[in-house]
């Protein structure tokens, strides 16, 4: 054989493996223009390309993770991986029904021209995963040594209705601080409500136990980063020869200082959950955080609001003043967002220019009147670079959770709608769903 006919004969091999492959394969050009494309591939992103059009890898992807191109852009060598399973929030799933569809992308550069991307389809692996983590945490729990812990026994409302000398240990209060106030006593203020007090007992009464980490609060009031497991006691505190009925049944909070763990594990939680470019919630996270709100609203129905914020004309940012100068509009505002916001809301960058804001336990008239701060915060202030300050204006379409509201798509396709009205009334305004 010639070597010409080897090499069309590696070719050949090499196209039949792109075809075959049981992963989608893309190869782009470092603008993400598409060169070659498998049919996996050509499957996973035809329902997210806007109009079907598949000839940007980019633009195809552009709605679900929008800061693809930047990571291109900032990857400084001449070859390697530039990210390595990706994980990208396709869709969001239905509580009970469907769980969100995932996206695995690794993207490598393969020379100052090439780009190779690897696509594959992780929801039934993520779903084992959240499973599995669920089941370890629990485990750890169990087997780590108790002295670093605090044990708190609840009632079935969720006040403390026990002590032991570990509380102090652990968060300083004393016996009198404690007895009788409801747990949300160890969360920082603005991190916890009364109806997200009452979610975790109901999902420790589903599950068994309920778990979370994050910032808590000691009597000096500083903070700590602490685990916190939420168990359910199967009898009433001190019943000793005939077990409780179920109504008396309280529950043990177990907390856990894991300062030391904490830098670590922040690092870790922002690489998976952050936008690349604002650090406020990647849309992953908005998903993932909605859903489980939902769930808790379809458990007990309270006020749950959703604003879908829009820069104005942010293409002609762009176009007058280059991508750069766009860029750090982008991250100008999520900080605007991501100050005006409490802790317990959920500040997401969805799309390109777009963000979402979730906010719990929030009616229409709260929603509003937060999307109204936010606008005229975001107005009158500009954005500094090079060439001069940069004053952009938002539109924000708001919705509200109501019955018919099948689900956090739905509810984001209805603050979509207002947002869209708002844009057609002049920008820079705020507007609510309506039928
Ligand atoms: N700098 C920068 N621009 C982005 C990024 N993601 C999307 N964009 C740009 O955002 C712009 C969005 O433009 P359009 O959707 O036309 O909307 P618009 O110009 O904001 O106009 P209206 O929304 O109708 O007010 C496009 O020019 C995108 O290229 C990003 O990460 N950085």
């Amino acid at each position: 054989m010639s070597l010409a006919d080897a090499t069309a004969e590696d070719h050949e091999a090499l196209i039949q493996f792109l075809y075959l492959a049981p992963v989608g394969l893309v190869q782009t050009r470092l603008d993400g223009e598409i060169g070659m494309i498998n049919p996996i591939s050509a499957q996973l992103l035809m329902p997210l390309a806007p109009f079907g059009d598949l000839s940007n890898l980019f633009g195809a992807l552009q709605g679900v993770a929008p800061d693809l191109r930047a990571r291109v852009d900032a990857y400084p060598a001449p070859r390697g991986v530039i990210c390595d399973g990706l994980r990208i929030q396709v869709s969001a799933g239905v509580p009970g029904r469907s769980d969100p569809q995932m996206l695995a992308l690794t993207l490598v550069k393969l020379d100052s021209n090439r780009l190779m991307a690897v696509l594959s389809d992780i929801t039934e692996q993520v779903r084992r995963e959240r499973l599995a983590r669920q089941n370890e945490a629990w485990l750890n729990a169990i087997l780590t040594g108790v002295s670093d812990y605090a044990l708190v026994s609840l009632d079935r409302d969720g006040r403390i209705d026990d002590w032991n000398d570990s509380i102090g240990r652990v968060t300083g209060f004393s016996r009198e601080q404690v007895i009788g106030a409801s747990y949300a006593l160890f969360y920082p203020p603005g991190s916890m409500t009364p109806e997200r007090v009452a979610d975790r007992l109901a999902e420790a009464d589903e599950n068994g136990w309920s778990l979370d980490d994050g910032w808590r609060l000691k009597a000096d009031g500083s903070r700590f980063w602490c685990s916190a497991m939420l168990a359910v006691l199967p009898e009433s505190a001190g019943s000793t020869d005939r077990p409780a009925p179920a109504d008396d049944a309280g529950y043990c909070l177990v907390l856990r200082d894991i300062t030391d763990k904490r830098v670590k594990a922040e690092e870790h939680r922002r690489a998976i959950s952050c936008d690349h470019l604002t650090g406020v919630a990647n849309r992953r996270t908005f998903f993932e955080l909605a859903e489980l709100e939902f769930a808790r609203w379809t458990r007990a129905p309270r006020p749950l609001s959703l604003l879908y914020v829009d820069i104005d004309h942010f293409k002609a940012v762009n176009d007058a003043r280059g991508h750069a100068v766009g860029d750090a509009v982008l991250r100008d505002v999520a900080l605007t967002l991501g100050t005006l916001f409490r802790e317990v809301d959920v500040v997401a960058r969805i799309g390109g220019e777009e963000f979402a804001v979730l906010l719990p336990s929030t009616g229409l008239e709260g929603a509003v009147t937060a999307a109204d701060a936010l606008r005229a915060a975001v107005a009158a202030r500009s954005t500094m670079a090079e060439g001069g300050p940069v004053q952009v204006t938002l539109s924000v379409g708001v919705a509200t959770m109501a019955p018919d509201v099948t689900g956090v798509d739905a509810l984001l396709r209805r603050a979509d709608e207002a947002l869209y009205a708002a844009k057609r009334a002049g920008r820079n305004r705020v507007e609510c769903w309506a039928t």
